[in-house]
């Protein structure tokens, strides 16, 4: 994503010395994340030294993994490990493979992790981990190779007491078995809870897979209802058809609302009538993109978010609504799947504009609080009912909203600040409680 260079904002430093070969001058994730960081600890009075705490990475660890390829010659990547803070808990956080990352935008995703967890109150701290590769261009053996001597460089960081990494974005359950499985030769044994999201044939959990699009949506119900909206007849558009996109458009299309556009990398596709979302998932298998579907007008992803339109879902990358994409958004909610997709600047048009956002440390959190469940699983050697997984996933994700909602009307502020209020406070609670500022 590269939203306009003026979402850079005063103070912000960019860290342009990661920048990859190539990449455009780009968003500055860690910046924003710092930003609301401060915006949540004044607003939460908590004491400054927790504000400096949160400031900084307590470990960003980053290794080189050489990768030899399929044609013989040997490509030396680059990965990192961040652990943002661990007051709460072991390391929580997913893996993510992409072409531009940068060592700020683990950060800022480790940093979210920190937020993400203690707003759903699971005990975990933030942490995040990548390679920046691009996977589409590596075959399934250099993807595993990749995967293995990447586990390898961070397996000091790992364990179910320490670090638990999970899917992210262009990671799935097959990278995690492989993670598992390169600790385990590393262990010599099972190490149980290492991993979250993997398949159910090594210790996954079933419900896993589409917890994130379904806390997203419970979300989505619960914001419509405060506002007094119907979730029926909605028209919604969603950014991103991945792991979290395509199950979420499902969900939303059977809840009753109208999938009115969806775009990938590669383009968009739009039906004002609602779009056919199984026949889309079906072309997309097809041919890799949303784009070129029959059952829909092409549609230029610059101007997805212009959509008439109820909702919008950001389900993709980072800053993928800027201040001007902001101006010109139809719909009244914004509801965060992706982390970071609304950037600080475009908030505050947001703001001006009455429309509501349901931030991500709040609306995506349904995926890290499945995994929370898996890891106990895994943990306590006993496998759950599903009910029980499904029951305490949404009873988690409404009490986590009602707690943030209720905290933005007594405190006058947006649910992005309630929910870093909400977060903060229980960050410092156990800065304070272990005595770290003796
Ligand atoms: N997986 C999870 O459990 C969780 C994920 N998240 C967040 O949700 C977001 C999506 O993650 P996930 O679904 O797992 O990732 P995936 O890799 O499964 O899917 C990403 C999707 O985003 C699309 N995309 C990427 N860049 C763009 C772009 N510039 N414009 C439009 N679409 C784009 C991709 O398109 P294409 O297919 O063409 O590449 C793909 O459809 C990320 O922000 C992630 O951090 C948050 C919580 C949990
Ligand atoms: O399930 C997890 O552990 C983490 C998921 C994740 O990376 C996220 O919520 O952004």
């Amino acid at each position: 994503m590269c939203p306009a260079a003026d979402d850079r904002r005063a103070g912000e430093t960019a860290e342009e010395s990661d920048r990859p070969p190539g990449a455009p001058p780009a968003y500055d994730p860690w910046a924003a994340a710092k930003e609301r960081i401060v915006a949540a600890c004044r607003l939460a009075k908590v004491p400054e030294e927790v504000t400096a705490v949160l400031l900084h990475p307590e470990r960003v660890v980053e290794v080189a993994v050489p990768v030899r390829l399929d044609r013989g010659e040997v490509v030396v990547f680059t990965g990192w490990r961040v652990h943002h803070n661990l007051a709460r808990g072991p390391a929580k956080g997913g893996i993510r493979f992409h072409p531009a990352l940068t060592a700020g935008e683990v950060v800022a995703l480790a940093a979210d992790m920190t937020l993400k967890t203690a707003v759903v109150d699971i005990p975990f701290g933030g942490g995040k981990g990548g390679v920046r590769c691009d996977p589409a261009a590596l075959s399934l053996g250099e993807l595993e190779r990749l995967t293995r001597r990447y586990t390898v460089g961070i397996a000091s960081l790992l364990g179910p007491d320490r670090d638990v990494p999970a899917p992210d974005v262009n990671t799935d359950e097959r990278v995690m078995a492989w993670l598992q499985d390169t600790v385990d030769l590393l262990q010599g044994g099972a190490v149980p809870g290492v991993v979250t999201g993997k398949p159910l044939a090594v210790g996954g959990m079933r419900l896993h897979s589409g917890a994130t699009a379904s806390g997203v949506v419970r979300c989505v119900r619960a914001a419509l209802s405060a506002l007094g909206r119907p979730v029926a007849g909605q028209r919604v558009v969603v950014q991103g058809f991945g792991k979290v996109g395509r199950p979420l458009a499902f969900l939303l299309a059977s809840a009753g609302c109208r999938v009115v556009a969806v775009a990938d990398v590669a383009g968009a596709t739009w039906n004002p009538a609602g779009l056919d979302v199984g026949a889309l998932a079906s072309h997309a298998d097809r041919t890799g993109s949303v784009a070129g579907f029959a059952g829909g007008a092409a549609l230029d992803p610059a101007e997805l978010w212009a959509v008439e339109a109820d909702v919008a879902v950001p389900a993709a990358l980072e800053g993928a609504i800027d201040r001007s994409q902001a101006e010109t958004l139809r719909a009244r909610l914004v509801v965060e799947a992706a982390n970071g997709p609304v950037t600080p600047a475009a908030d505050e048009v947001l703001a001006r504009r009455g429309v509501t956002v349901v931030p991500d440390i709040l609306a995506n959190a349904g995926g890290v609080t499945a995994s929370y469940f898996e890891w106990a699983q895994n943990r306590q050697g006993y496998r759950w009912e599903e009910a029980l997984v499904a029951e305490r996933l949404g009873r988690t994700m409404d009490e986590a909203f009602q707690t943030v909602w209720v905290r933005a009307e007594d405190l006058g502020v947006s649910l992005r600040d309630a929910a870093g209020v909400v977060a903060v406070e229980r960050v410092a609670a156990a800065l304070e409680a272990r005595g770290v500022f003796p």
